[in-house]
C-alpha cells in the first residue's frame, strides 16, 4: 500500500476557480470590469487544442469573456504580430496567452515579447521573468504551472521552506527556471538537474522537495526519492498501452508513480495534479490583470 498522500490538484484547482468566480461578480458589480482572456493557438497539435479548450472552458465558467484565436499552420508571423497587436489594444482583452509550442518557421521569443507585459498572463515576457528574479513578485505574472506546483507546496509545508532542499529536475523557461526563482523566494536551498548533470538520482535523494520537469515518462524511480519528501510531477506524457490487443494512450507523469509513493510522503498525480492547477493559476493570472 503506497503510504504517500495523493495531492489532489483537481480539487484544488476546482476550488481557487470557486473563488476567482465570486471574485469575479464583485469586480462586475462594484467596477463594471469582466475578466477578459484571449488564447491565440497556431496549428492544429491534438494535445495542445485539449488544453485550450481546457482553457476556454474555465474561463468561461469563472464568468470570464473568453476568445479564441485558432489560425492555421503556415500563418505569417507578420500576421501573429498583428492579431497580438490587436490585442494588446483591446480593452476588453486583460490576459493574453500564445500557445506554445508554435510551428517552426515562427519565432517563439518574438511572438512572446510582443505581448505587453501587463497582459502576459504567461509570465513569459522579460519585464514578468526580471521581476520575479528580482524578488518583485506581487508585481510579476508568475508562470502558471510552477505558481500551481508551489501553491501545493506551500500546503504540504507552509510558505517559508527555510532549511528545506529542493531539486528540481528539467531547466526550461516555462518550468524549471522559474520554479527555482519561487523556491529560492522561499527560503528553499535550490538545486536545478538537468540531462548532462551526474549521479541525478543521488542528487534527487537529497530533496525535501522533489520537482520532476522533464518530459520523459516514468524517469523518477522511487529509490530517487528521500523518505518523506513532497514530490510534484510536471510531466504530461501520452504513452502507448496495449490492453486486450488493443492500443489505448494514457497519461503519465516523469515520476513512477506507485514506487516513490511508497517512499515520499505526499506526491502528485498525473492526471489531476500540476494540470488543472496551471489552469487555475491561469485564471488567477487574469483576474488579477483585471483588477489592476
Ligand atoms: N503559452 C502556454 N502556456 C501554457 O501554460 C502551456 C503551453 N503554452 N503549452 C503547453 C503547456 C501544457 N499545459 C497544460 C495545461 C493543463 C493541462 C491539464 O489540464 N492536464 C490534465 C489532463 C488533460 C488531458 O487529458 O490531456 C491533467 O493533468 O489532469 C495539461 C497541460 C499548459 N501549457
Amino acid at each position: 500500500m503506497p503510504t504517500a498522500e495523493r495531492i489532489d490538484g483537481k480539487a484544488k484547482a476546482a476550488e481557487i476557480a470557486e473563488s476567482i468566480r465570486k471574485d469575479v461578480a464583485v469586480l462586475k458589480n462594484e467596477r463594471g470590469i469582466t475578466p477578459g482572456l484571449a488564447v491565440v493557438i497556431v496549428g492544429h497539435d491534438p494535445a495542445s487544442q485539449v488544453y485550450v479548450r481546457n482553457k476556454k472552458r474555465t474561463a468561461e465558467s469563472c464568468g470570464f469573456h473568453s476568445v479564441l484565436h485558432e489560425l492555421d499552420a503556415d500563418t505569417r508571423q507578420d500576421e501573429v504580430l498583428d492579431l497580438i497587436a490587436e490585442l494588446n489594444n483591446d480593452p476588453a482583452v486583460h490576459g493574453i496567452l500564445v500557445q506554445l509550442p508554435l510551428p517552426k518557421h515562427l519565432d517563439e521569443q518574438l511572438v512572446t515579447q510582443s505581448i505587453v507585459p501587463h497582459k502576459d498572463v504567461d509570465g513569459f515576457h522579460f519585464e514578468n521573468i526580471g521581476r520575479l528574479t528580482a524578488g518583485d513578485i506581487d508585481n510579476a505574472f508568475v508562470p502558471c504551472t510552477p505558481a500551481g506546483c508551489m501553491l501545493m507546496i506551500e500546503d504540504q509545508l507552509g510558505r517559508d521552506l527555510s532549511g528545506l532542499n529542493a531539486v528540481i529536475v528539467g531547466r526550461s523557461n516555462i518550468v524549471g527556471k522559474p520554479m527555482a526563482a519561487l523556491l529560492l523566494a522561499a527560503n528553499a536551498t535550490v538545486t536545478i538537474c538537468h540531462s548532462r548533470t551526474k549521479e541525478l538520482p543521488q542528487v534527487a535523494r537529497h530533496a525535501d522537495i522533489l520537482v520532476a520537469a522533464v518530459g520523459r515518462p516514468e524517469m523518477i524511480r522511487g529509490d530517487w526519492v528521500k523518505p518523506g519528501a513532497v514530490v510534484i510531477d510536471v510531466g504530461i506524457n501520452r504513452i502507448e498501452v496495449v490492453t486486450d490487443g488493443e492500443k489505448r494512450h494514457r497519461l503519465t507523469g516523469d515520476v513512477a508513480y506507485e514506487e516513490a509513493a511508497n517512499v515520499a510522503a505526499a506526491i502528485t498525480p498525473v492526471p489531476g495534479g500540476v494540470g488543472p492547477m496551471t489552469i487555475a493559476m491561469l485564471m488567477a493570472n487574469t483576474l488579477k490583470s483585471a483588477s489592476s
